[in-house]
């Protein structure tokens, strides 16, 4: 036996792995496809895109998993829209954004993402983020620290709502009902005199700025559990707090969330937040 006993090994090291690989690899083909040109269709709405690449991303992520793991479950956003049932259950499944951030791919705007994470027993194990453009890889493994590449992760202690920089998300819907709560909730924040409230167009590299201590607070309404899952578990892992806007804990597929370094800004966030009815991924 080596000094200091065995490596210590978790049953998921192997999948850990295996997704920071595939992220990179996936990441390689965004960033080639970024400067070419995009076949782009829409999905629910004129502002829900889908280009090619979001397809081909999401097949070579799954068929390399799948052929690795091939008991396990996949959750990934363009097999639900084309009509994959959306459910968490009990065995190792996958939950996987092949390009999140997809308007800003068709753009060119580089705030572009590959998020792939990973549950058993309705647990998120790990997840990782690749910021395809910058070459950034942010991954947590539970109970384990959350990184960007090789630095360690620690989001804000900040817990004054008059000095927050907070993140969100416009959404792909244009209904007026909805836009006007959107545009409410942000004043309400803004009347209570925070610092910023910033929309960069990917919620999940939004969410690993938060586990940076880039900002103290994240809210959105409409995001899928493919935006969420990788990200939760880098926003734990660097002492964030992710849940419900009701207050509760977080719901994967309950489409709301409010992130924040603190309990307490988490909580000032979600009391400012009128609700923004989306419906849930696992009734869709
Ligand atoms: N219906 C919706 N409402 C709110 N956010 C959504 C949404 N659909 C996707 N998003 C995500 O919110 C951000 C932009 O609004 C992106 O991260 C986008 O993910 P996507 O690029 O993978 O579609
Ligand atoms: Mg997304
Ligand atoms: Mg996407």
């Amino acid at each position: 036996m080596e000094a200091g006993g065995p490596a210590v090994v978790s049953q998921w090291d192997e999948c850990f792995q295996a997704a920071v690989q595939v992220a990179q690899r996936a990441g390689q083909v965004i960033r080639k496809a970024f400067t070419e040109e995009k076949h782009v269709s829409t999905k629910t709405s004129a502002a829900d895109l889908v280009t090619e690449t979001d397809c081909l991303v999401e097949h070579l992520i799954i068929s390399e998993l799948r052929k690795q793991f091939p008991s396990h479950r996949f959750i990934s956003e363009e097999a639900t829209a084309a009509g994959a049932k959306c459910e968490l259950t009990s065995s190792p499944t996958w939950v996987i954004d092949p390009i999140d951030g997809t308007c800003n791919f068709v753009h060119g705007f580089p705030n572009v993402a590959v998020s792939i994470g990973f549950a058993v027993h309705q647990e998120l194990e790990f997840g990782v983020v690749h910021h395809c453009m910058e070459e950034r890889l942010y991954m947590a493994r539970r109970g384990r620290g959350a990184f960007c590449n090789t630095q360690r992760l620690c989001a804000s202690r900040e817990t004054d709502l008059s000095k927050a920089l907070i993140l969100t998300e416009i959404g792909s819907k244009r209904d007026p009902a909805t836009l006007k709560l959107l545009l409410s909730n942000m004043e309400q924040l803004l009347l209570a005199k925070a610092h910023g409230v910033r929309v960069i167009g990917s919620s999940t590299l939004a969410l690993c700025h938060l586990a940076a201590g880039a900002a103290d607070a994240y809210y959105q309404f409409g995001l899928h559990c493919w935006d969420l899952a990788a990200a939760t578990v880098i926003i734990r892992e660097a002492g964030g707090i992710v849940m419900d806007t009701t207050g509760g804990p977080l719901n994967l597929m309950a489409r709301r969330v409010v992130a924040a370094g603190t309990q307490k800004m988490a909580t000032l966030i979600a009391q400012a937040l009128q609700p923004i009815s989306c419906g849930q991924d696992d009734q869709a």
